[in-house]
């Protein structure tokens, strides 16, 4: 992978290379990732975690929940360092011992980010501009979640796998949204749902 392939300066690009060598080094105490190379790291998560950058509107604070190795929220807040010094993000991760992961990355790399080591669903609302979530839930759960810390006029982006039109068609009996799926560039099955206007049916 190169800063032309990702299409960022090679500043952006040197954090990731760092980051990415830190998630290594930690992975072989506290399983932030399956055990793969350095090639599949960028493809399957830097890279895929990167794309969701270009999806979100103006925003001022993102929210990533159950960040665990920091997908997609320290690789989102390494790219807006390029843009602006005024975005901010939290990640949420009860995992103590991934919080402290996160929290190492964050100082090692001057991020503006912080960490909530606590549940999604117990801490206080996070008024979130933009919310992600990664590997964590269904989508029927997630709204749960983005009802909670989305702030009303938010945009959400679920990346989800091959079956996200089953989840989508569930999660319809129990929520309106409006929902603008976008196909994912490491896997053409899978998509990046774009989601506002979250209300119980
Ligand atoms: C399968 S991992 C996915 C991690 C990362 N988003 C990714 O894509 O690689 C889910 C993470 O969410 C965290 N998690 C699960 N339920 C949670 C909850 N209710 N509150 C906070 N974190 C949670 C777990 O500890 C775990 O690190």
């Amino acid at each position: 992978m190169t800063s032309e392939d990702l299409n960022v300066s090679r500043e952006t690009f040197a954090k990731l290379d760092a980051f990415v060598k830190l998630v290594q080094k930690w992975t072989a105490k506290i399983n932030l990732i399956s055990r793969q190379s350095e090639a599949e790291l960028w493809e399957r998560h830097i890279l895929d975690s990167a794309q969701l950058f270009a999806l979100a509107p103006p925003f001022e604070t993102w929210v990533d929940l159950g960040s665990g190795g920091g997908f997609p929220g320290i690789v989102v807040s390494i790219l807006a360092q390029e843009k602006s010094r005024d975005q901010r993000f939290v990640l949420v991760e009860s995992d103590l011992r991934k919080g402290t992961f996160l929290r190492t990355a964050i100082r090692e790399l001057g991020l503006n980010a912080k960490v909530i080591s606590g549940r999604i669903e117990e801490i206080e609302p996070l008024n979130a501009d933009v919310l992600s979530a990664r590997a964590l839930a269904e989508l029927d759960v997630l709204l749960e979640f983005a009802e909670r810390h989305l702030k009303s006029g938010g945009t959400a982006l679920f990346p989800k796998g091959s079956l996200w039109e089953t989840e989508h068609q569930k999660a319809r009996m129990r929520w309106s949204y409006e929902c603008d799926p976008i196909r994912s560039k490491t896997n053409p099955d899978a998509a990046i749902l774009k989601i506002k206007d979250i209300s119980r049916v």
